[in-house]
């Protein structure tokens, strides 16, 4: 029997089960067995090289956006509008069948967007290009789900998000707050510092018992279940932002438009009549949690086109973090230092490299050898961006 069929058999299994507290051991045994299994579906058959088929598309810019979606939703018309890259679009299903990448150009960052061929119910056992789809979404530092604001009846948004969290996936989620460690001896310790209402010591017993792991340690710092611990074990889930994109509604009522927007993590536009696309970009760029930081060179004006682009998916957002990003020695020659912006209380702030930055912060490495001349008077003015510094300025002076 294959993986599938065991997968199949097992969720049939579940299924007939009453859900009561005498079987509560039973089915925490068999969703870890599934787990397993799907587990071992992700992984390349025995002798594959990698295969020529995938999407592989080389990163670009300071994040990556994947379009997921049904056949026919709109992916490629949004990719089209929202980048300028052209990717055909039609009103027969499965057009695109390749990942088609564009860039998107937003508050002086660029996003890669990425096209992709629509999938179906079944797209993580591998129908239709399914699995290879999904490893994009899950390369990705945030998922569109495109739906079809027509034929949101259909269950098309819970049909996705399984296929998505069957391979790992999770959305708008953070992993649970649980510490697993394997240990060589010593058994298994159990501990918890909330109290448990979905799992017990003697469930985590088992379903550990099932991982064939005898000496761990855990902790549940939460009230977490099952599933939760179970993904803790398994380890290699995904934890992604997911906005749901509802396209077309300019073919339903204002009633449903009323109500699909106000869905949880959701936006509703139209491709066709340019409805809310300025609203999906600034959304798309806030969930990715970019944060530009502008360098300052001492008695100088910052360059407000160029910033250095951290985020705390990829890398960290500290100073030390930006330090990396502007030259490999810069750690090491600093002394300290001085930060304008949010992230501060007094502007200028003196701070050291585990200061976290955010968003438009302004930066100054002070360094071991130079000596300070800080607080002397303001930088003269010579800028390519007298509008935005003028800006800053009323938000925070940028002396020094
Ligand atoms: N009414 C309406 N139709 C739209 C809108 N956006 C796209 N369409 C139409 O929907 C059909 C499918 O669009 P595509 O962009 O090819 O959809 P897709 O999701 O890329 O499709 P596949 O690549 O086949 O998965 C086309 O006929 C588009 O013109 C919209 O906002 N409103
Ligand atoms: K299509
Ligand atoms: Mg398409």
């Amino acid at each position: 029997m294959g993986i599938i069929e065991r997968i199949k058999e097992i969720e049939a299994e579940m299924a007939r089960t009453q859900k009561n507290k005498a079987t509560e051991y039973h089915l925490g045994q068999l969703k870890a067995k599934i787990a397993k299994l799907r587990t071992q579906l992700l992984e390349p058959p025995k002798g594959a090289s990698g295969g020529g088929e995938g999407f592989e598309v080389t990163k670009y810019g300071h994040g990556r956006v994947a379009l997921i979606g049904f056949p026919s939703v709109g992916k490629s018309t949004l990719l089209t509008m929202l980048t300028g890259t052209h990717s055909e679009a039609a009103s027969y299903e499965f057009t695109t069948l390749t990942c088609i990448p564009g860039v998107i150009h937003y508050n002086d960052t660029k996003i890669q967007l990425l096209d992709l061929p629509g999938i179906i119910e079944g797209a993580s056992e591998g129908k239709g290009r399914g699995r290879q789809v999904i490893a994009v979404a899950k390369s990705s530092d945030l998922v569109l789900m495109v739906l079809d604001a027509s034929k949101v009846s259909e269950g098309h948004r819970q049909i996705l998000t399984k296929e998505l969290e069957a391979v790992g996936l999770r959305l708008n989620k953070t992993p649970p707050q649980i510490y697993f460690k394997k240990k060589k001896t010593g058994g298994i310790s159990f501990n918890t510092t909330a109290p448990l209402t979905h799992i017990d010591e003697k469930l985590c017993y088992q379903i550990l018992h099932e991982y064939k792991i005898h000496n761990a340690e855990v902790l549940f710092r939460e009230n977490a279940t099952v599933d939760d611990f179970i993904d803790v074990i398994e380890g290699n889930r995904k934890y992604i932002k997911c906005v749901y994109v509802y396209n077309k509604i300019d073919v339903v009522g204002i009633d449903d438009v009323d109500r699909l927007s106000r869905q949880p993590n959701s936006i509703v536009i139209s491709c066709n009549l340019k409805l809310n696309l300025d609203r999906l970009l600034a959304r798309m760029w806030d969930e990715m949690g970019l944060v530009r930081v502008y360098s300052k060179p001492q008695g100088q004006q910052p360059d407000f086109d160029e910033p250095f682009v951290l985020s705390s998916d990829r890398g960290g957002c500290t100073v030390e973090d930006f330090c990396n990003h502007v030259h490999r020695t810069l750690v090491k020659d600093m002394k300290y230092a001085l930060v304008w912006g949010t992230s501060t209380r007094h502007n200028p702030q003196n701070c050291g490299l585990s200061q976290h930055l955010e968003d438009e912060d302004v930066v100054q490495i002070v360094k071991k050898k130079e000596r300070d001349e800080g607080g002397r008077g303001r930088f003269k003015s010579h800028s390519n961006a007298p509008a935005r510094i003028a800006d800053r300025e009323k938000k925070a002076p940028l002396k020094q």
